[in-house]
């Protein structure tokens, strides 16, 4: 068997995923009643997840795409399901699967998904084949959810690293969700409605481990990176390693 050096990054790394499992096996023992957990890394193995979130319209598919054109090698998207329609430009299978709510419904019933939450009139889900599906392939999974969700995944032992995306006011957030022209008038005030409830809790101390002001893409971006940049390091450290430094993203940027 050949051996080689390790890197002092790499220990940290270990460490880094070392205090990840372990995070995930105290938040078990810390809730004091293991049956209120519902543990879902058992079957879903790989590097820590990330969860982003913020009102609808924060801008958090902007970021995302983003990050994962940037990084295509070290990060994946968990596909969500949702009953809602698509929009012109999106793809069943690309940016959710679309589905009835009779058969998400049952999707639900039969335990596949790790989370799932009523959002302005419809059903949306992360199941845990979309995270497994990234986490096989080596990526770290990102996930795009609403504070609803947030509140169910902080009830598994999925551990992910917490990113509260958030626009600079509300008047700011409609106009682009109108901007987006996406939304009826009725969907708008209902996703309206709940983003200062949303805000509030994500402000929580806490309960997100950063919270970036979406003014300016590119500087929202600069920081979603920044706060990523140890996964970005050594996902991208790995993947050289793997290829044996002949692919990859060097995860140095410019
Ligand atoms: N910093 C910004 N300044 C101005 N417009 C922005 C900014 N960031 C995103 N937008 C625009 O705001 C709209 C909403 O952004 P986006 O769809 O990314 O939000 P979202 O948080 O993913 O929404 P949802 O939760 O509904 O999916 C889009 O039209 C996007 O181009
Ligand atoms: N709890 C979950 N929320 C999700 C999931 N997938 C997306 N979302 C959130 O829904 C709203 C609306 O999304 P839109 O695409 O209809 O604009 C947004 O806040 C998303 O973050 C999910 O799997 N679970």
């Amino acid at each position: 068997m050949a051996l080689r050096r390790v890197s002092v990054e790499e220990l940290r790394w270990c460490k880094h995923q070392h205090a990840y499992l372990r995070g995930a096996f105290f938040l078990q023992l810390g809730t004091g009643n293991r049956s209120k957990m519902t543990h879902v890394k058992s079957i879903i193995a790989g590097p820590r997840p990330v969860v982003l979130a913020g009102p609808s319209g924060a801008g958090k598919s902007t970021l995302l795409q983003q990050l994962l054109k940037e990084y295509k090698d070290q990060f994946g998207f968990s596909v969500s399901h949702t009953t809602r329609n698509p929009r012109p430009q999106e793809e069943n299978g690309r940016e959710y699967h679309f589905v009835t709510r009779e058969l998400m419904k049952t999707a639900i019933e039969n335990g596949e998904f790790i989370e799932h939450a009523e959002f302005s009139g419809n059903l949306y889900g992360t199941s845990k084949k979309a995270v497994r599906e990234v986490q096989r392939a080596g990526r770290i999974c990102m996930l795009d959810i609403d504070m609803q969700g947030v509140r169910s995944v902080k009830k598994t032992d999925l551990n992910p690293k917490y990113i509260l995306i958030k626009p600079p006011s509300l008047a700011s957030l409609e106009e682009r969700l109108r901007g987006r022209g996406t939304e009826s008038e009725e969907s708008l005030s209902k996703r309206l409605g709940v983003a200062d409830e949303e805000m509030k809790y994500g402000e929580m101390a806490g309960v997100f481990d950063y919270v970036i002001i979406n003014d300016d893409v590119e500087k929202a971006y600069q920081e979603l990176t920044e706060a990523l940049s140890e996964e970005i390091k050594q996902a991208c450290k790995q993947k050289n390693t793997l290829s044996n430094g002949t692919g990859g993203h060097n995860g140095i940027k410019g």
